[in-house]
Parts: structure tokens; C-alpha cells; sequence
């Protein structure tokens, strides 16, 4: 494990306005880069006394845009540095926090610079002070198209080729836009015009941003956020009034497709803290579901299910345009675990299958160990499964299933129209 950088131990109270949240996002960049840790997970302490609400989100902007730019902004710190900064060297740390701000964030140079120089404090403020002003003077700026991290890069390449990683490359720069699924698809065209977006298949509106809490629709839970990608696991289960087990559920928007298609649904996860939002949002959206705190790995339902929905833990890889810290976090033997877990939760779903049912496993993965070498394994060791193809008309347009009847949505996928998270999924039946 590498050194921590010394301005952990800083008292914030003593900093002016500004500083705290550079100094918070110096805390989330330590987190990620050098504890392996997801950015969410250490959010809340990472801004711990930090009271406005917006120096809290500047804190998370500023780390996650630095978390997408990170090798272009290690090329240019790296160009204007007689030899290299070691990766963990304060003075980079710092530099690509104001380096961000101005090329990327819009933050006048003098500001990036007079609220990041505290940070080294006690250390190489001349140094940090005189690379900002030569790459400032230079008037360098950051490459349309970022580039992704050499390992990704490499990883990606070999399983995906070209096109995937030009997508990935593209879909970093780009904001995501903001998907809701509708609880009633029938009333998909009304609440596009109400809320001014568009859609991509019934039960989905695209829009390009908003407040959500504050968009109409919200409190009455006719609608909740959802990307279009995550959508389409539950929709290939499909309307039905039998039992469905969501077994890695929280925090619920596949719980809730099931539900308001007309299932008796039980929604199980591990994940106390998860599921409390699975429960606030089954009581937004007025659906009901039994809600029930267990590990997958240990709990065994009290009858068969007509369709389980295993939405399995995973890298998470696919989600990198809204999580960018998977970029860096993410190292082979992360997904060498989740795949083993995974490879356990799918023979124990498909345990729980009735004869004739359905069983559909999808991971937000970009990764093949996550998918399709998943779906191999499964097959060869539980032969009374088949897949059920996924059909062309079942999904948007500009989203195509496998020849093997599956779905692996890479990114460029949907670019055109705003793009969508990466995954895989495929549905599978019971032969009986
Ligand atoms: C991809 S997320 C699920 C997202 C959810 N299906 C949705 O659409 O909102 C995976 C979930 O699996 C849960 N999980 C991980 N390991 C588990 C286990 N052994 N048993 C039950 N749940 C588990 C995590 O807490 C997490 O909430």
C-alpha cells in the first residue's frame, strides 16, 4: 500500500472559503487512486464538515472529473516537469485538481490555483505553483476525445476491439443524459411531453438533465431514474401475476418494473442501507413488494419462482460515465472476485427456477469474465436451461441481441441518441 498524502490530517475550519471542498476531493482522489475504494463509498466522510450543499458537490465534481481525465492531465503535468512527479506525489494530486478546474470545470486559473497551493501547505507549493503557471501560459488544453487508462485500454481492446473503445473514449467527454421508466408505459408519450423529453421505447423518457426531486411526476412516484440499459433486464421477464424473486434487488429499479408489471415480487438483498431506499421508493411509487434482508448465498425461498431476476454484484464496469472511479479501481483480480460470487449466485437462482419458468442474469460489467464466460459455465454445468433468444423488437432501436441470443450493449452503443451504461444479459428457461 503506498503512502497517504499528509494533507489527511488537516482541521478544515482553518481553511478559507473554497479550500475545503479541493481539500475534500484530495480526500475522494486518495480514496479511489490509492485505497482502491469506490468514490460513493467514502463520500460522506470524504465531505464530513463540509456545510453547503454545493462545496459537497463541487468536491464530487472535481474528483470525478478528474478521475475521467486522468491520463491527459498526467501527459500534460508530465510535460512540464523537468522528471516525473511520483504517481502519488502530493504535488500531482494538486496539480490535477486545478489543472481540471480551468481545462474542464470552467474555473477561473487564478481561483483553481489560490485554493489547491494550501493543500501542499508545508510542501512544494513553488513547484506546484510553477507548473500551473507554465502549463497556463502554454495555453495547453485537453483532448476532445479522453484518453482511457492503459490497462482499461488494453482489457477493453482485446475483448471489444476499435469501435468499443473509441465509444468509451467519446462517452467520458459527454454528460449522461437522464432516463426514467414509467410506471405506466401506457402514459409514456404524456409525461415526454410533460417533462419535455423524449423516448426511446414505451415505459422510457430521455432527458438531458434535470432536478429530479423537484420534476413533476416525482412525488407521486409515476416515474423513477433508471437507465435504459438497466431497464431492459426486467422487461425481459415481462408482464405476469406469478411470484418473481428479485434476489439482488436494492436499490429496487428492477423491483419496481417487476412489481408494476404485475408480479408477486420478493425483493431480497444484503445490503441493509440498500434496501432502506428499495423501501422508500416502493412507498413513492405506491408498489409492493415483501422486502427481505439476506444473503443470496445463505437464503433459500419458501416455494419455486415463475421468474428470477439475478441482477448480480459485479465490477461494475459499465457504469464508468456516472462512476469513473471504476476506471481505476477496477484491476483484474477485482473482477476474478465478482465473477467467482456471481458464478455461486447464478446456479443458486437457477436452483429456485420452476419448471418451465424464467431466469434472466445481467451484469453492468464490460467485462467477458462477468458475461459471456459466465453464461458458458452456466450452461455446461445446469443443462436443463436454454437461452430464450432475445428478440430484436423486445429492445430500443440501435440495440441488436447476439447471434447466441443474448445481449452485450459496449460503448457507442446509442451514441447517436445520447448512449446507454454497458452490460450484459440474457434470459434463460427452465426446460422442465
Ligand atoms: C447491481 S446491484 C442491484 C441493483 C438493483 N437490481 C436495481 O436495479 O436497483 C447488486 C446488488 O447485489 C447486492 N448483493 C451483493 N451480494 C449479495 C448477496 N450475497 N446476497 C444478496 N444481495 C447481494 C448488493 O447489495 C447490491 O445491492
Amino acid at each position: 500500500m503506498q503512502r497517504r498524502p499528509r494533507a489527511m490530517a488537516h482541521n478544515d475550519s482553518q481553511d478559507t472559503p473554497g479550500v475545503p471542498a479541493r481539500r475534500a476531493a484530495l480526500k475522494l482522489l486518495d480514496a479511489v487512486l490509492r485505497q482502491g475504494l469506490p468514490l460513493e463509498a467514502v463520500l460522506d466522510r470524504a465531505t464530513a464538515g463540509i456545510d453547503r450543499a454545493d462545496d459537497r458537490a463541487l468536491a464530487r465534481a472535481i474528483a470525478s472529473e478528474v478521475l475521467r481525465r486522468l491520463p491527459d492531465l498526467d501527459a500534460l503535468i508530465d510535460s512540464a516537469t523537468a522528471r516525473p512527479l511520483p504517481d502519488d506525489a502530493k504535488a500531482r494530486f494538486a496539480l490535477r485538481i486545478a489543472l481540471v478546474q480551468t481545462l474542464a470545470l470552467g474555473t477561473p486559473a487564478h481561483a483553481a490555483i489560490s485554493t489547491v497551493l494550501p493543500l501542499v501547505d508545508g510542501g512544494p507549493r513553488k513547484l506546484v505553483h510553477g507548473v500551473f503557471g507554465t502549463l497556463s501560459r502554454r495555453g495547453d488544453t485537453l483532448p476532445e476525445q479522453p484518453t482511457l487508462p492503459d490497462p482499461v485500454a488494453i482489457r477493453w481492446h482485446a475483448a471489444w476491439g476499435d469501435d468499443a473503445i473509441e465509444g468509451a473514449e467519446l462517452a467520458i467527454a459527454t454528460p449522461p443524459p437522464l432516463d426514467l421508466t414509467i410506471a405506466d408505459a401506457a402514459r409514456t408519450a404524456d409525461w415526454a411531453e410533460q417533462l419535455g423529453g423524449s423516448s426511446l421505447m414505451p415505459g422510457h423518457v430521455r432527458l438531458p438533465g434535470g432536478h429530479v426531486p423537484e420534476m413533476p411526476g416525482f412525488e407521486e412516484g409515476a416515474w423513477w431514474v433508471q437507465d435504459i440499459a438497466a431497464s431492459i433486464p426486467a422487461r425481459l421477464i415481462g408482464a405476469g401475476t406469478g411470484i418473481a424473486l428479485d434476489i439482488c434487488a436494492a436499490p429496487g429499479g428492477k423491483t419496481m418494473q417487476l412489481a408494476a408489471a404485475g408480479w408477486s415480487v420478493t425483493a431480497l438483498d444484503n445490503s441493509p442501507t440498500r434496501l432502506e431506499r428499495l423501501t422508500a421508493n416502493l412507498a413513492r411509487t405506491q408498489l409492493a413488494a415483501d422486502v427481505v434482508t439476506a444473503d443470496a448465498l445463505l437464503w433459500k425461498p419458501a416455494e419455486l419462482a415463475d421468474a428470477v431476476l439475478l441482477d448480480a454484484p459485479c465490477s461494475a464496469t459499465g457504469i464508468f460515465r456516472r462512476h469513473p472511479d471504476v476506471l481505476h479501481r477496477v484491476r483484474p483480480s477485482v473482477i476474478a472476485d465478482m465473477a467467482a460470487i456471481q458464478a455461486r449466485l447464478f446456479s443458486r437462482a437457477a436452483s429456485w427456477v420452476k419448471p418451465g419458468g424464467t431466469l434472466v442474469y445481467a451484469t453492468c460489467s464490460l467485462e467477458p469474465a462477468e458475461g459471456e464466460e459466465q453464461l458458458d459455465h452456466f450452461l455446461n454445468n445446469n443443462t436443463r436451461f436454454t437461452v430464450d433468444p432475445i428478440r430484436p423488437d423486445e429492445l430500443p432501436a440501435g440495440l441488436v441481441p447476439h447471434s447466441s441470443g443474448y445481449l452485450r450493449i459496449l460503448p457507442g452503443m446509442l451514441a447517436d441518441v445520447g448512449g446507454c451504461d454497458g452490460f450484459f444479459m440474457v434470459r434463460l428457461r427452465h426446460g422442465g
